[in-house]
């Protein structure tokens, strides 16, 4: 698929909002959800993304109305990728979820994920980080990065995936992401970012250009529980952050059925407790012809972001970038997982305000990702290791209670620097996926190669020049 064969794809506009959507005329029922004649001979089928109990303000489902229903056709049933036939890994981003993850407070930094080895797809190419908790109890996250060179779809059988565990935020970092879901196609592009809710159908293949060599960069967060909202603005008023209207849904599209062709065959993987199972299907999942509800995946734009932050004085917590909340923390007002951005901004402080972040130690869990460019606490080009410093497709993790700041050459360069004006600060993009959660590090992120190992000697340089001053 390129970029630019086609027309650019449309979408609904809102954030959870009752949407509907038909991609064929008078495809969807009027007035009610389940007639015993669809129109059109489709099946009605609910997909609930929360109790049917749920309180009305966080109720979410959607209503499908497909060719054939979802479990038409399973008697083959879901055998475990651990049966190596599969050629798929055993355990989602290649980590017993069980086994493979440790405790670890140091701090850590990480290059950017190289390309894979060999021929890989989404599904393939994901590596767990950290995480916490589990989704057979439906509490904790998990944080991802994914680097893969194949489509899902380029194979004599296709492959679709669904999560049975969490709702995924997936933030690309490079190449842009096309994405075809039960309730249409998106593509996401680096600086964009998308939600894929739990149960929804997906498959991710590059978005490519002319290059056929490119592969796919970005990170991803799961939540094991709940959903993602538009964090409160409290004081800021009605509007500003991550406005409502910029987020972006699917807009109905089925898969041409081809009667020429035989088999329609397809593999539908499904990630059920951080495990893959696998079956065939003899037909296309994207065969929803129109929906109905508020139950969706969307993508949104970070450079839509209206940051909020004109101060007098003293740098603001970076809660004031929060793009989405996932509500469901420890206390009440603590979120299970916030994503947060530090977006390009006019910086406007007085001149006795340090202006990139604070030294700090944090109650929550904080793990930073770069998308371009670099960030202002964090200009050191690395340690001993010659691993390179914070760099755009790499992370770093700030655990609980772990200290962190800027490091020694970004602190003394901006003492020294002072600011005197308003800034525009346009060097990067990065952010944050901050949790509650305490969270253990697979054993791919302690020992990949990209791991800087000497990352702590970022905080060597200080010297202690009490009772005087250090410029
Ligand atoms: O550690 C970091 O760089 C993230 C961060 C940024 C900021 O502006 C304030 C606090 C914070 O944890
Ligand atoms: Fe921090």
């Amino acid at each position: 698929m390129t970029a630019d064969d086609k027309e650019p794809l449309q979408y609904h506009r809102g954030f959870g909002n009752h949407i509907e959507s038909a991609a064929y005329p008078h495809s969807l029922p009027q007035g009610r959800n389940n007639p015993r004649l669809v129109p059109r001979g489709l099946y009605a089928e609910q997909l609930s993304g929360t109790a049917f109990t749920a309180p009305r303000c966080e109720n979410r489902r959607t209503w499908l109305y497909r060719m054939l229903p979802s479990v038409s056709s399973t008697s083959s049933g879901f055998i475990s990728c651990q049966d190596k036939s599969t050629n798929l890994p055993s355990f989602f981003g290649h980590t017993d979820w069980n086994h493979d993850m440790k405790l670890d407070p140091n701090p850590m930094r990480w290059g950017a994920t190289p390309p894979p080895k060999e021929g890989a797809n989404f599904i393939q190419g994901v590596h767990t980080m950290l995480g916490s908790g589990d989704p057979t109890t439906k509490s904790g996250i998990a944080v991802y990065v994914y680097a893969f060179d194949q489509d899902m779809n380029c194979h004599d059988e296709k492959m679709h995936f669904y999560n049975s565990d969490g709702d995924f935020l997936i933030v690309p970092q490079q190449s842009g992401l096309a994405i075809q879901t039960e309730l249409g196609k998106m593509e996401v592009s680096p600086g964009e970012v998308c939600v894929i809710p739990r149960g929804v159908v997906f498959t991710v293949n590059i978005l490519r250009d002319d290059d056929k060599h490119v592969f796919a960069r970005g990170y991803m967060l799961e939540i094991f529980r709940g959903h993602f909202s538009l964090p409160e603005l409290g004081p800021i008023g009605s509007n500003g952050l991550a406005n409502g209207r910029d987020f972006l849904h699917p807009i109905a599209h089925y898969d041409e059925v081809d009667d020429a062709n035989e088999s329609q065959s397809c593999i539908i993987v499904n990630k059920f407790g951080q495990s893959l199972f696998a079956r065939t299907n003899p037909h296309s999942p994207y065969n929803v012809v129109a929906w109905h509800g508020n139950y969706l995946p969307y993508k949104y734009d970070l450079r839509k972001f209206c940051a909020i932050n004109s101060v007098s004085y003293d740098h603001p917590d970076p809660s004031i970038y929060t793009v989405l909340t996932a509500k469901g923390g420890d206390e009440e007002g603590t979120a299970l997982a916030d994503f947060v951005i530090f977006p390009p901004r006019v910086m406007a402080t007085d001149e006795n305000t340090f202006r990139p972040p604070w030294f700090h130690r944090n109650v929550m869990t904080e793990y930073m990702g770069l998308i371009y460019g670099e960030y202002d606490a964090k200009k050191g080009t690395g340690g001993s290791d010659q691993k390179g410093g914070f760099v755009p497709g790499g992370s770093s993790l700030h655990s609980i209670m772990t200290p962190h700041g800027p490091d020694a050459a970004s602190y003394y360069e901006n003492v020294k620097k002072g600011c005197k004006e308003p800034t525009k600060f346009d060097g990067g993009l990065a952010f944050m996926f901050e949790s509650s959660a305490m969270c253990k590090v697979s054993k791919f992120a302690l020992n990949c190669e990209q791991r800087e190992t000497s990352y702590a000697e970022c905080w060597n340089g200080f010297k202690n020049t009490f009772p005087n001053m250090h410029v």
